[in-house]
């Protein structure tokens, strides 16, 4: 049978971590996979890529832009079916949905990790690995976009997150659901997420900050910002994209300096829109200049996408426009 050729990219994460060794849960001195490699190559012809050994959060988006730029590399070569990436949870969506906007193929390209070490009993490492490779190597994966893959579940990256921190159904996506269910017998794809976007990213501006609003919160975050000059801000915004008045001078700031601010909702459904006009609300935001970021994407994921966007125009009409998506 001439099986589909699969790439698995590693980066660390509690799927490559251990827990018997009495310093709590670390990573494992070499990934653990060689076990699992006849599993794998049932269903597709495997080359293992060592590539990082870390807890996700102690990933950058440098080590994320050179992940893609591996990525890139290896879809490009013609024998490639499609790259499995496992990778720790905690920051899972941010690479995945990164990698999403910024490498350029049809071919598929699965996320994956572990809620469970490796040594724990349990472990979902294995299972979910193993389903990962088969997302990347089944005919119907392709065109999709990243895809993230946990606990039998197909999500898009673009709508994916991380629930829970301990529970194996972690990865959720609250707004549209799972796209696919991985069975013992076969894959199924329910829809297909509408957007993509490309963006030929060659670096990222690294310096973008993500601020939460809370009630009665003032401008701190926001003016530390602005004395830091950084290349742009976040805000997760109270329900439709509103802010306390006390935090719009710090808005009013930064947008001063030319410094884009992008506002999205705390709310984990729903989208920001201009339609509160009292002090701080949504529509004064929007008149002041605040980018509305109408896309559904959540507080982590704005700010990925804005250090892609900044890299390529610091136009901010141009960064309005793209962040309708
Ligand atoms: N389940 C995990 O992978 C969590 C871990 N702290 C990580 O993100 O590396």
């Amino acid at each position: 049978m001439n099986r589909p050729h699969v790439v698995v990219i590693n980066t660390g994460g509690t799927i490559a971590m251990r827990a018997s060794g009495g310093k709590g849960v670390v990573p494992a001195s070499e990934p653990p996979f060689s076990a699992l490699l006849p599993h794998l190559e049932r269903h597709a012809r495997i080359t293992m890529d060592d590539y990082l050994n870390v807890p996700s959060p102690h990933m950058t988006p440098r080590h994320m832009l050179a992940l893609a730029q591996r990525v890139q590399a290896t879809v490009r070569q013609s024998d490639v079916h499609g790259v499995v990436i496992t990778h720790g949870t905690d920051t899972l969506e941010e690479t995945a949905f990164l990698l999403d906007l910024v490498v350029k193929t049809d071919k598929p390209i699965v996320v994956t990790g572990a809620m469970r070490a490796s040594d724990e009993l349990g472990a979902d490492g294995p299972v979910n690995l193993l389903a990962a490779v088969r997302v990347a190597a089944h005919p119907e994966s392709g065109g999709k976009g990243v895809l993230v893959v946990f606990n039998d579940e197909i999500h898009a990256a673009r709508y994916v997150t991380k629930t829970h921190s301990t529970n194996v159904a972690t990865f959720q996506s609250p707004q549209h659901g799972p796209i696919g269910t991985v069975t013992q017998a076969d894959i199924f794809y329910h829809h297909a997420p509408l957007v993509r976007e490309h963006f030929p990213a060659q670096a990222l501006a690294e310096n973008v900050a993500l601020v939460k609003a809370a009630a009665g919160m003032d401008d701190f975050f926001l003016q530390a910002c602005a004395d830091r000059g950084v290349d742009g801000v976040v805000i997760e915004a109270l329900g439709l994209g509103n802010l306390p008045p006390a935090m719009v001078p710090g808005v009013r700031r930064l947008l001063a300096a030319r410094i884009p601010v992008v506002l999205v909702s705390r709310c984990y459904n729903g989208m920001v829109l201009p339609v509160y006009g009292y002090e701080g609300g949504g529509r004064q935001l929007h008149k002041l200049g605040v980018i509305l970021s109408s896309g559904r994407l959540n507080g982590q994921k704005a700010r990925i996408k804005l250090m892609v966007t900044l890299s390529l125009s610091r136009d901010l009409d141009q960064l309005r426009e793209w962040f309708r998506q």
